[in-house]
């Protein structure tokens, strides 16, 4: 991965993407930090000319007055303060989770596949999440660790030496303690970074593969699991606490004790008579404020370890390469396709090379099957097409009837794979993803074409029948028919389909050979087949064996 991108997904390089918010969220802290001090320095001055100088308080009234807007200006700006924050946080984890989104529709569905989907999802809900309360918190925090202690040092180096050099040796002690905490915590706050994915990624094979744990009777071994998994994850989140308690506790002790000194070496000076109450006052007035930034700061620490994990999560995702073509957003040009050449296609999957050196041409009214026996690269090829997988040699071009070249071709074309997808919905949502505007009349005829219309309405509900995820309530040949109706209402210029016919009664697949070849009239259809039928009714055979793809006009050039 390039190193100016993995510094651009770590939380310094994401923190550019909310700067003025960020900087907005320091000064506003810093200006709420300087009203409140002066506040302090007002009260003291009052309470002394009250109790010692004799004021009183009509004449105090002023003061008061003082005290009074001080106190609410400064609570005012450091709402402003945390509004900007939080307004940081937000925008940042927000990008980042559209980014990553984006990223993932570029790396395109190989890619995506190389990283557990458990991984992903929790990478992009939680992972993104943990970045919110660093952004929001965290930094604003450690900057108002250096602002308001050190103003508060300022005024007491004016006011008295002995507690100047108190708060002074006894601060820098804390983030010192703390940055030793943090750097042990962070292994511990991987761990159960690590386990949460791990969680997560079994929970999800578990629900997806629930029939096979059923039919292998691995019901109970998979709870097992889960639990052993679930106990790893709580002992790990237990460290973590632990961590966190012990080092607020370290703090709280450090903070008392040099409150207490400070408080203890300047009673016994005023006994002596060598020390005045208003400085006296003043001083122990602002110690405890000296230690509550270090306070809030080690509070929104561990968001800190947390975010820092997710980054390395999220910089993981980002480093996924990217397919050189888009393959998602791209509107389609105006103009159609009406010829496709492949010319010595050179392809691979990461290292592993998958197709050399393919030839074709496709015209418009053909239909083309992709024919070989399992694993030698018929979806291999159709992934080629579709742009899911990157051509490392050679080309493929798109031309219009005018021979001129067409732009973004993956745009042009609709694809129904082996196992199509079915999301959560009605049977007329599932068809509107490819096309979200289409009305009922148009569904008809899409499913009409794809041989679905009949099973549609015999639905209890139609086309509002809810089809459950991944298409639970319907059978596989249906769920291929429907996803073929969803392919043609895109109107492709190039259809491609892996296995159209498989899982299909024979009339079914005799109706949407049918369709298939209808279709074909005004486009290229091309579909990987082990179906005889289909591959007698083909204009044009591709043969793939060995990673080669050998052209044949016929089919029985191929038994051959
Ligand atoms: N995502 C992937 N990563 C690495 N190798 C892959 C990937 N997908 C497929 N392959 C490999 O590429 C080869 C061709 O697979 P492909 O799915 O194209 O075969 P197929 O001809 O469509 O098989 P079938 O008829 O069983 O669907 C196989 O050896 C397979 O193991």
């Amino acid at each position: 991965m390039h190193t100016q991108q993995h510094a651009d997904w770590q939380t310094t390089g994401l923190a550019r993407r909310a700067r003025s918010w960020l900087a907005a969220a320091v000064i506003l802290g810093g200006a709420a930090s300087v009203l409140f001090v002066l506040q302090l320095i007002i009260l003291a001055q009052t309470v002394d000319n009250l109790t010692f100088k004799g004021h009183t308080l009509a004449s105090a009234h002023m003061a008061l007055i003082e005290i009074a807007l001080l106190c609410a200006g400064s609570l005012l700006v450091q709402w402003l303060a945390d509004m900007a924050g939080a307004e940081a946080g937000l925008r940042i984890s927000t990008s980042v989770q559209r980014d990553l989104l984006h990223h993932l529709f570029r790396v395109g569905p190989i890619g995506c596949a190389t990283l557990p989907a458990g991984q992903i999802v929790t990478t992009l809900t939680e992972g993104v999440a943990a970045l919110e309360p660093y952004f929001a918190q965290y930094i604003p925090r450690a900057a108002m660790m250096v602002i308001l202690p050190g103003l508060i040092l300022a005024v007491v180096f004016h006011l008295d030496g002995w507690s100047f050099a108190i708060l002074a040796c006894t601060g820098p002690l804390i983030p010192v303690f703390m940055a030793l905490v943090g750097y042990s915590a962070q292994s511990i706050m991987n761990r159960q970074w690590l386990q949460l994915v791990v969680m997560g990624s079994n929970f999800l094979d578990s629900l997806r593969g629930l029939t096979t744990l059923r039919l292998f009777g691995q019901t109970q071994a998979s709870i097992d699991r889960m639990r052993t998994m679930a106990e790893a994850h709580r002992r790990a989140t237990f460290s973590v606490m632990q961590v966190a308690f012990l080092t607020s506790a370290t703090l709280e002790f450090f903070a008392s004790l040099s409150i207490a000194l400070v408080a203890v070496v300047f009673g016994a000076r005023l006994l002596h008579g060598t020390a005045d109450f208003r400085s006296a006052f003043l001083v122990l007035l602002l110690a405890p404020e000296y230690f509550m930034p270090l306070r809030a700061f080690s509070a929104s620490y561990h968001a800190r370890q947390n975010a820092t994990a997710a980054a390395t999560r999220i910089a993981e995702i980002a480093s996924l390469p990217e397919l050189n073509i888009a393959v998602d957003g791209e509107k389609p040009s105006a103009t159609h396709i009406t010829s496709l050449t492949l010319d010595t296609v050179c392809t691979s999957y990461a290292d592993e090379p998958a197709l050399q050196a393919v030839c074709a041409r496709f015209e418009r009214g053909q239909f083309i099957a992709v024919t070989g026996e399992s694993g030698a690269g018929k979806t291999t090829l159709l992934r080629l097409l579709l742009g899911f997988l990157d051509v490392q040699s050679g080309s493929i071009t798109a031309h219009d009837s005018h021979g001129r070249t067409v732009p973004s071709p993956q745009a042009h074309m609709a694809w129904v794979p082996q196992r199509p997808l079915m999301l959560f919905g009605t049977v007329a949502d599932n068809m509107r993803i490819a096309a979200p505007q289409t009305d009922r009349q148009s569904l008809r005829e899409a499913a009409q074409k794809a041989d679905a219309l009949a099973f549609i309405e015999t639905l209890p509900q139609g086309f509002n029948t809810p089809v459950g995820e991944r298409g639970s309530r319907l059978s596989g040949g249906q769920i291929k028919r429907l996803a073929l109706a969803r392919a043609l209402l895109r109107n492709p210029d190039v259809l491609c389909l892996d296995e159209p016919t498989a899982n299909l009664d024979p009339a079914s697949a005799h109706a949407v050979a049918r369709a298939l070849h209808q279709c074909a009239s005004y486009r290229i259809v091309i579909a990987a087949t082990h179906d005889d039928a289909l591959i007698r009714q083909a204009d044009q055979i591709l043969h793939v064996a060995d990673g080669k793809v050998t052209v044949c006009r016929q089919s029985k050039d191929v038994a051959a």
